[in-house]
């Protein structure tokens, strides 16, 4: 008889890069790379983890980029967030494809495309055992899905959020821009604020650090780092407060 190991979270809000959805192309979504992350979200839920679930739109577009190239900010936002919509579609028919139940919410309501973001219904959803994805981020402008999945994470009284990016965790400095970078296994919300390390923006983590919830940052282009970090393996980052940040 096959014993399932033990996942150190009950329920998870994990955040997939919208870039890292490009694998190794300049623009979109790249196939394998969407049917690779299907699968390991697949053996999570298979351990019986209840996985709340945010993708970025950096693949696509982002409000940022579009303002500088002339387009008012707001709009700019809009396309940032529908941007993340159109991976959650994706993602949803790469869950279905791979024999995962999986529901997709917006926060801007696309009727006869996807829900529209319902507390009560997530909840519900995610306790039988299907994957909920919170597309078009907060659904507000100038805002990051960083922020969408803590604030989502929050709500559905995720263990903790789990920042799936294309680097091993979080380093002294960009570890891209700063080879010498040094990675760090465990730090605390303020240290992360007070030396403005980027791995995610600011307001999401002083979301998280007002609310209490832990994140972990791994590398998702590292086959079964996802397993490993929800069996409570020692993989990349974690961010929590002071305290426990020595244990
Ligand atoms: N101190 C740091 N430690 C780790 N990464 C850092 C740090 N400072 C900046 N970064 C950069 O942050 C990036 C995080 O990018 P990622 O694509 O995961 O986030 P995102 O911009 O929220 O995603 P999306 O593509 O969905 O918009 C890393 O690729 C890394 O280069
Ligand atoms: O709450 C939100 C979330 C996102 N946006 C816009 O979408 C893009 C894509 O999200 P990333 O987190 O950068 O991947 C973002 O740049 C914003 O333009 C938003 O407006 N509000």
């Amino acid at each position: 008889m096959t014993t399932i190991p033990k996942a150190a979270y009950r329920r998870i809000l994990l955040k997939l890069s919208g870039e890292a959805l490009m694998g190794e192309e300049n623009f979109g979504i790249d196939a394998k790379v969407l049917d690779r992350m299907a699968l390991e979200i697949k053996e999570i839920v298979e351990l019986g983890v209840e996985v709340g679930l945010v993708i970025g739109g950096g693949n696509l577009f982002r409000g940022e980029g579009l303002a500088k190239a002339g387009m008012h900010r707001v709009v700019g936002d809009h396309m940032g967030m529908l941007a993340t919509v159109m991976n959650g579609l994706a993602m949803r028919d790469a869950l279905h494809r791979a024999f995962v139940n999986a529901r997709l919410m917006s926060a801007i309501p696309l009727n006869g495309v996807c829900d529209s973001y319902n507390w009560a219904d997530a909840i519900s959803y995610l306790k039988s055992g299907r994957v909920v994805i919170f597309s078009a981020g907060t659904g507000n402008p100038f805002f990051t899905t960083d922020s969408a999945a803590c604030l989502r994470g929050i709500e559905i009284e995720a263990d903790a959020v789990l920042k799936a990016t294309k680097v091993d965790g979080v380093y002294s400095a960009d570890p891209v821009k700063n080879p010498d970078a040094v990675l760090l296994k465990r730090i605390s919300y303020q240290e992360v604020l007070e030396k403005e390390l980027k791995v995610m923006d600011l307001s999401a983590f002083t979301l998280a650090r007002d609310h209490n919830i832990p994140i972990r940052v791994f590398n998702m282009n590292k086959p079964g780092c996802l397993k490993r970090v929800v069996l409570g393996d020692d993989e990349g980052t974690t961010i929590c407060h002071p305290e426990k940040v020595k244990k």
